[in-house]
């Protein structure tokens, strides 16, 4: 594949490494710099472009490439009040557009058994559920989206809840997402069940960043010659 990269930082330098050790090309590198370079590419020279910007710049980004033609994956957070709009740009434009909050099948994985113990859990009330997650320094939104895929997981069974609110363990009416940030962690996820007896937890932690630009390819290669909006469970039949 003719792979675009929008986004030239911590991922999207994995990525450019996995994707020419399976033998794809990268026919250019966005970044904040040359964003204005991105008007150079159209689906004559680009089989798919593989977005991870920024919350300001994943939604015009991911715009242009449906504009275009070009098949986009992205897999920026932090952006996601406008996914509405960009599902009807796809449709719009009959393109093929894949979206998630994390690409590593181990997090996909995750998501599955979380939905699972929740639609457990939740008839045991004398449980509070919450959730954690810890990222390095350098990450700009919060909560992560992979905290609020997880939250969104469980509030489909937790009836009782009315949404997720970030670092406010008081609001009980609501599932908490707390945030830590500390050097050097690639991405963990924590959540708990808690009640006077006991505690039970399903967690994930990142080792590298190697899951993520892995799933990403794989979801650049399974996403040509499709048409629509897409995601993990798409690819994986979760
Ligand atoms: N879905 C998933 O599996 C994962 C998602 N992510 C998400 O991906 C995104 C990127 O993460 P990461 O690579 O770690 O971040 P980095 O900060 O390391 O890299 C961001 C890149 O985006 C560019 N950029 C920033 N602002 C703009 C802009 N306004 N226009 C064009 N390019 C811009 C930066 O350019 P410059 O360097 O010139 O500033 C840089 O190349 C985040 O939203 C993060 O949450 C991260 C890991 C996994
Ligand atoms: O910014 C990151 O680094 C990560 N962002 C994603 C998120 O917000 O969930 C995925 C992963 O946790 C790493």
């Amino acid at each position: 594949m003719r792979i675009l990269l929008i986004g030239y930082g911590k991922m999207g330098k994995i990525i450019e490494q996995i994707a020419v050790a399976k033998g794809h090309e990268v026919v250019g590198k966005i970044s904040h710099t040359n964003s204005e370079e991105l008007q150079q590419y159209t689906s004559g020279n680009t089989d798919v472009a593989i977005e991870f910007t920024h919350p300001t710049s994943a939604f015009a980004n991911i715009s242009y490439c449906l504009s275009q033609g070009i098949p986009v994956v992205s897999g920026s957070t932090g952006w996601l009040e406008k996914f509405d709009e960009a599902t009807q740009l796809c449709e719009q434009h009959k393109g093929a557009f894949f979206y998630a909050s994390n690409f590593s099948v181990g997090v996909n994985l995750f998501f599955h058994f979380n939905a699972y113990i929740a639609s457990k859990m939740q008839e045991y009330k004398e449980y509070e559920v919450a959730i954690r997650e810890i990222h390095h320094l350098q990450k700009v939104d919060k909560p992560s989206g992979t905290g609020i895929t997880t939250a969104e997981g469980i509030l489909a069974s937790y009836k009782d809840l009315s949404g997720w609110v970030s670092d406010n363990p008081e609001e009980k009416a609501k599932l908490n997402i707390a945030s830590e940030r500390e050097p050097d962690v690639v991405g963990t996820h924590i959540v708990t069940y808690s009640s006077d007896i006991d505690t039970i937890e399903l967690g994930h932690t990142a080792h590298s960043r190697a899951g993520f630009a892995e799933g990403a390819v794989m979801a650049a290669a399974w996403l040509q010659g499709r048409q629509g909006v897409y995601g993990m469970k798409d690819m994986l039949n979760l």
